[in-house]
């Protein structure tokens, strides 16, 4: 197995991600994020944008799973939607490009099996399925993808609908595929994240537990207000 994927096993991913407008917006200080998830032992971190993966990949020294959250007019999909988009990360430096791999219609009338075929043209460069369904992820097998990721199962309007990680989906898929499938999504503890390893998860990718304090914040100051009404 390539020896990056290697490095994965049994190891803790952190997504650092932030939006524009968000306080923590910017590459300087995700890249802050990403040293900080690597001095408390995380194995890889998972960034979007070229900018962010070129500068995490400067300054924090971890193997990086690129993405690019883009919006087109034409689809749905928005994680990685376009062949160009992955070969820009890959230029930035990504160890390993995640692209959507769900079965909805891409833009620009691209197909997954074309990105697949056109990433894998080009010897060492890794792909990450993000999948929402079982079938999804054996299609993405088929495909040549090199991992497979549950990240989107939830946010596809036919996939399992839930606030919890989709271990379910995780222990079908970690039975019926030969790759590497990691745990992504809405792991919000670490026992949960213990919970993913036991139940076949190659790896497991946390974010919004650990990068997201606005959001942390915002759960907690929901539950205090919740409990003075009651
Ligand atoms: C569905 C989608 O767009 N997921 C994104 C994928 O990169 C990120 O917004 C998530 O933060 C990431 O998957 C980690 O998940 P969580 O933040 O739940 O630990």
């Amino acid at each position: 197995m390539t020896h990056v994927i290697e490095q994965l096993r049994g190891q803790l991913i952190v997504s650092c991600q932030a939006y524009p407008g968000e306080a923590l917006y910017g590459s300087h200080l995700m890249t802050a994020m990403a040293n900080a998830a690597r001095d408390g032992g995380a194995a890889a971190i998972r960034a979007n944008s070229p900018q962010d993966v070129a500068a995490i990949k400067e300054g924090c020294g971890l193997p990086v799973i690129g993405i690019w959250k883009k919006n087109y007019p034409d689809s749905d999909v928005y994680i990685t939607p376009c062949l160009a988009d992955a070969e820009l990360l890959f230029a930035a430096g990504a160890d390993i490009v995640a692209v959507d791999a769900t079965s909805r219609p891409r833009p620009r009338a691209e197909t997954l099996a074309g990105v697949v075929q056109a990433i894998h043209s080009r010897p060492g460069r890794l792909l990450m399925a993000d999948i929402s369904t079982l079938e999804e992820g054996l299609a993405a097998q088929a495909l040549g993808f090199d991992l497979l990721s549950t990240t989107l199962s939830g946010y596809t309007p036919y996939s399992r609908q839930s606030e919890e990680p989709d271990l379910d989906l995780l222990a079908r898929l970690s039975a019926a595929v030969s790759i590497p499938v990691i745990a992504e999504g809405r792991i919000h503890s670490p026992q949960l994240a213990a919970a993913a390893l036991a139940a076949g998860a190659y790896a497991v990718v946390v974010g919004t537990t650990i990068t997201r304090p606005h959001t942390i914040t915002e759960q907690f100051v929901q539950e205090m207000r919740r409990s003075v009404v009651r």
